[in-house]
């Protein structure tokens, strides 16, 4: 490289970093909850990218908790155990033996992973689930689709107190029953619901689609409540975006400031949404 072009390199630098000043200051002590969906946990390398990025927030004074799914891999681990499973609205159908292996995958396996690529990148974090101090108690959603949970009772304390050592929670979205049942939960759900508790000012829903397109494929950058159910009624949004969406709804409602919905599989996309002006994905506000 020119010496000149390198020099503008430099300088191009140091302005992003002097212009992230506002952005740092604006989530200084501020709670954003990061779903990180089965569909965004790509290679090893992008995985290392994201966890970077959440000690980076950590390190800079914002409390990250993040919420995982897992779908991919739970029905990488069906599929070897031949069990069969099925979708219902975005949702598992969920039997006795196919809870099991949810929550080993999830609670094991996928938590495990974040956990060690955070702590490799200098962080603390440490992996939980619902069940764990109770954080989620959950109450069957419907009969037809087994134990799917929809949660019902938040208790986040432990989290409070986690942020005070600086440590990053990284949560499983298992719930537990009222009586000693396991509960699959929808890994957006789960985070909206932590969001809501926590009264976070930020959720990212982090997925491998650019944001909510519209019936021609285009992005919506903000999106009102009433814009959202409409969407869902037509059909434009439809699968996996259905609980995510929902979550937004709920969320907000739930008193979360804003949640967006962006591509985790773009390098560094949870720094570009919260400390440059570049937001991306669908920003979704109460109306
Ligand atoms: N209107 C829409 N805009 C964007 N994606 C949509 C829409 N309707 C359905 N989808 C689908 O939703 C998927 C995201 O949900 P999902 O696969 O459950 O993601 P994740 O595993 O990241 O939680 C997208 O890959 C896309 O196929
Ligand atoms: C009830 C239900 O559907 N639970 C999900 C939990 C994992 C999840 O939500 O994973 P993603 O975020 O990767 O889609 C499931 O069994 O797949």
């Amino acid at each position: 490289m020119k010496t000149q072009d390198m020099n503008r390199n430099w300088i191009a630098t140091a302005e992003t970093l002097s212009n992230a000043l506002p952005y740092l200051q604006r989530y200084d002590n501020a709670i954003v909850v990061i779903k990180l969906g089965g569909h965004a946990m790509g290679s090893d390398e992008a995985m290392d990218s994201f966890a970077r990025d959440v000690v980076l927030m950590r390190q800079v004074g914002v409390n990250p908790v993040i919420v995982h799914g897992g779908g991919p891999m739970i029905n990488a681990m069906l599929g070897k155990l031949g069990v069969q499973s099925e979708f219902v609205d975005g949702k598992r159908v969920t039997d006795k033996a196919t809870v099991e292996v949810v929550e080993m995958v999830l609670s094991g396996l996928v938590n495990k992973r974040i956990v060690q690529a955070v702590n490799r990148q200098g962080g603390t974090a440490v992996g939980l689930s619902g069940k764990d101090a109770n954080l989620m108690i959950c109450d069957q959603t419907d009969p037809a689709l087994g134990f799917v949970g929809t949660p019902a009772e938040m208790n986040p304390a432990l989290l409070t107190d986690l942020f005070a050592h600086e440590i990053i929670p990284v949560i499983a979205p298992i719930g537990a029953g009222r009586n000693g049942e396991t509960y699959n939960v929808n890994g957006d759900t789960a985070a909206g619901a932590i969001a809501a508790a926590l009264k976070a000012d930020r959720l990212l829903l982090l997925t491998d689609v650019s944001g909510v397109k519209n019936a021609e494929g285009s992005v919506l950058t903000e999106m009102k409540a009433e814009q959202i159910r409409e969407m869902i009624r037509a059909g434009v949004i439809a699968g996996g975006m259905i609980p995510k969406t929902e979550t937004a709804l709920t969320a907000i409602d739930g008193g979360v400031r804003a949640v967006v919905i962006l591509d985790g599989r773009a390098p560094n996309a949870v720094l570009l949404e919260l400390f440059t002006e570049h937001g991306a994905g669908s920003l979704i506000r109460a109306d």
